[in-house]
């Protein structure tokens, strides 16, 4: 039976001390995303006190208070991207009395289906993502929402705009949010502020001598034309989202938990097939490598046709610790490029030796990780440009690295954290096991029959 979903209320939430403005403009490495589809991340708190009095009384109070203190040291969220029209760039601009959209839903749909380990259609998680107000005018920094699943549990909802935070940035946040909303609970309000999650606005930190910027705006304005037929677009200065890829209705989403002990297995398995191979190699064998080695062989067998069909891998890369001087870790706003090999064939990754193949151009690709993959921006931006419908390219949205499940708003650890914007492409989203113990999370949105067999498959592999 179809779940029902309906909006309780909706509201606008400001900084509690917004009395200055702000004014933040847009360095090359957010401009890299100014017309993406938003990243969303649901993230779900398994809790059977979430009864509708308690929700209304405890939960969404303590939220929206947390909230607006917290934008009081995270002002730019809410703000707007704005392009004054004499700018050659879009600027993210807050002005006192700027909010965010806070919605506040309750839903029939099953909590334990949407944060287990079965399939489920990918549609069920379409209500509880808040929209992002984007227009030619202006675009929204960050949306929230709050989901009640009566008796069950309750979901935050975070849509966040890729031109204003990196994954990072928004992890950053999200601590500070919670953090704030914990300590509310517990009365320890008058303590001192989490340093690490203190924001840094100083956009000298990004180095730009070769004016990467520039660049960056002209592949813009000629990949808008081309959207546009080849003619100027109608207004070049528009934030308006590019329109997203319609989903068909059978899409479904599966999160595959690897244990500690199953990346374990997966990296002896590369080491024998390795230095039983023709040409050993020693492999930079990092958690991130295997898993997703691992996961990007399986979704390209799961799709089998032409072993030469076109197909390839990208991903996002933290530059932060990479440019020199470093960025510090508390920077905000975007600091991420790209690592990304296309095009390669299918056949490559449908034999026997696929999974040492894959696991050898991705620990290639992260030991060439040097402080010049900043420099390759618009590369990125460039090879985006490239990916065709037939071009199965593998991204990755999220990080292993965030503590996504350290995210405890004083109602317990997160049950589940899924990217739903991961159906935007061909993407899979990562993050570390719930448990703490060194397993990895990794997010699939397919068509159902591609799903089947990628399951198989990755199951399968494990049991190898
Ligand atoms: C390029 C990489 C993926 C390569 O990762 P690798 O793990 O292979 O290599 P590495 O040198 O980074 O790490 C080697 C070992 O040190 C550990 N290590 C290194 N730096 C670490 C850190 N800051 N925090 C925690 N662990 C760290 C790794 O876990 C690994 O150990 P062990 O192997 O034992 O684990 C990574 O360097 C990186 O940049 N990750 C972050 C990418 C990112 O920001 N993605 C989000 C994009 S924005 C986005 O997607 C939107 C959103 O999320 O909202």
């Amino acid at each position: 039976m179809a779940s029902s979903f309906n909006v309780i209320d909706m509201s606008r939430i400001t900084p509690a001390d917004s009395s200055v403005s702000l004014t933040l403009p847009l360095t090359f490495f957010d401009l890299l995303w100014y017309k993406f589809h938003p990243v969303e991340r649901v993230i779900f708190y398994r809790s059977t006190d979430a009864t509708r009095p308690f929700f209304d009384s405890s939960i969404v109070p303590n939220l929206k208070s947390s909230l607006s203190s917290s934008l009081s040291h995270y002002l730019p969220l809410a703000g707007k991207l704005v392009w004054d029209s004499l700018g050659k760039k879009p600027s993210l601009v807050y002005s006192p009395n700027d909010a965010v959209l806070f919605t506040v839903a309750e839903s029939s749909a099953d909590f334990s289906l949407l944060t287990g380990q079965k399939r489920f259609p990918a549609a069920e998680l379409y209500p509880l993502v808040p929209e992002l107000q984007n227009s030619d005018d202006s675009a929204s920094a960050v949306s929230f929402q709050v989901t009640l699943f009566p008796n069950r549990g309750f979901s935050i909802g975070v849509s966040a705009h890729h031109a204003v935070l990196d994954g990072k940035t928004t992890t950053m946040f999200l601590k500070f949010w919670a953090d704030t909303c914990k300590r509310r609970q517990d009365q320890t309000v008058n303590t001192s502020l989490p340093q690490d999650l203190i924001p840094l606005y100083d956009r000298t930190v990004i180095k730009d001598p070769k004016d990467i910027e520039t660049e960056v705006m002209n592949l813009w304005s000629s990949l808008l034309k081309a959207f546009s037929g080849g003619k100027e677009p109608d207004n070049p200065k528009s934030l308006k989202i590019l329109p997203s890829p319609k989903l068909s209705p059978d899409v479904v989403r599966f999160t595959l938990d690897l244990t500690r002990e199953d990346i374990q297995t997966l990296r002896e398995r590369l080491k024998r097939e390795s230095s039983a191979s023709s040409s050993p190699k020693e492999l930079r064998l990092s958690t991130f490598v295997v898993t997703y080695s691992y996961a990007l062989t399986c979704i390209i067998r799961a799709r089998g046709g032409d072993p030469s069909r076109p197909v390839g891998y990208g991903f996002a890369v933290d530059c932060r610790s990479l440019l020199d001087p470093p960025v510090p870790p508390n920077y905000f706003g975007n600091c991420v490029s790209a690592m990304f090999k296309i095009p390669l064939k299918a056949e490559r990754f449908m034999g026997e030796e696929g999974f040492l193949i894959a696991a050898r151009y991705v620990s290639d690709s992260v030991e060439e990780l040097d402080e010049t993959v900043a420099l390759k921006v618009p590369e990125v931006l460039a090879a985006i440009q490239t990916i065709t419908q037939e071009l199965q390219v593998v991204s990755v949205a999220g990080s292993t690295r965030f503590g996504v499940y350290g995210l405890d708003f004083g109602w317990g650890k997160p049950e589940r954290v899924v990217i739903v914007s991961i159906d935007q492409g061909e993407a899979i989203s990562m993050a570390e096991g719930r448990d703490g113990n060194g397993g990895v999370e990794i997010g699939f949105s397919l068509k159902k029959h591609e799903m089947e067999a990628l399951i198989d498959l990755l199951r399968g592999g494990l049991r190898h």
